[in-house]
């Protein structure tokens, strides 16, 4: 099985070619692979899909050659992941699978159609405005931290850590708690604090998340996007340029009247063969 490893900001993954829809992927198998001790390790698996041979991309084949088929590293499936959409343009270009042209490029996903932006080394992809919702809490150590529940194709859940918690304290070794009937299908949860001011931004913010399905990531360009629209409402406003910092780097959010970009580094690192049958249950 040939494959190749990229990351966004640290949010990395496995991506497999699989063209015509012929890979019988399984959880057992993504989860083996992003074992970090015993496969390749990722926080996700990207299978590089032609839209009309998924049966999940088969309808969106008019708008979109390519279906990008996310899965989380315990073998769950996610509808949306911003870095992982950002990786698999890369991807796509590096390989000559898509070829760049002046318009942004789509690609499908069980969210719908993204469309991304490539210049240099940064990939810009966008993606629905968030939605807002309800406040919700997570609970933490000890903690319980109000939020905001955001949509933004996946669950996620803003919390703006109270004065005299550090973000940099947080263990994030266990996983949040959540109300599972705000949260039917699980929820990637967010900590933010305010940051020192960017230019050429409206606002700064500092994060840390726990993702649904893959534990703590370094990055995550969903919950970066669902962060963005979190600060812009507190600062009163409803669009704006939000610099969002992660433990693996910054990516730049920014909300319009319809649509929310999220830009930022897009990485390839290796290319190789792995066989499957090599790989063990992961633990
Ligand atoms: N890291 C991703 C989000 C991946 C999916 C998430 N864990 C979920 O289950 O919704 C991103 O960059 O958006």
């Amino acid at each position: 099985m040939e494959f190749t490893k990229g990351h966004g900001t640290g949010n990395d993954f496995v991506l497999l070619p699989d063209p015509d829809g012929q890979l019988d992927l399984t959880p057992e198998l993504v989860a083996a692979l992003c074992d970090r001790r015993r496969g390749i390790g990722a926080d996700g698996v990207l299978r590089v899909v032609r839209a009309a041979k998924h049966p999940e991309g088969a309808g969106l084949a008019g708008e979109a050659e390519w279906f990008m088929d996310y899965w989380n590293a315990d073998g769950s499936f996610a509808e949306m992941c911003g870095n992982g959409a950002r990786v698999f343009v890369r991807y796509l270009l590096e390989t000559g699978l898509a070829t760049p042209a002046g318009a942004a490029l789509p690609v499908a996903t069980r969210a719908g159609v993204v469309r991304a932006l490539v210049e240099g080394g940064t990939v810009s992809v966008e993606m629905r405005r968030p939605r807002l919702y309800d406040g919700s809490t997570a609970t933490l150590g000890g903690l319980t931290l109000p939020g905001t529940a955001v949509d933004v194709g996946n669950p996620h859940l803003v919390c703006v850590l109270p004065t005299g918690v550090e973000l940099a304290e947080l263990d994030l070794t266990t996983a949040p708690g959540f109300d599972p009937t705000v949260f039917p299908t699980g929820v990637n949860v967010e900590f933010i604090v305010a940051g020192d001011p960017v230019d050429g931004t409206d606002g700064h913010t500092l994060m840390r998340v726990y993702e649904r399905g893959s534990a703590e990531t370094l990055s995550c360009g969903t919950g970066a996007c669902a962060v963005g629209a979190v600060a812009l409402r507190d600062a009163g406003r409803d669009t704006g340029v939000i610099a969002v910092d992660v433990p693996g780097g910054r990516v730049t959010v920014t909300v319009t009247a319809d649509s929310c970009w999220l830009s930022g580094p897009a990485v390839l690192v290796a290319t190789g063969e792995i066989n499957p049958a090599t790989l063990q249950p992961s633990a």
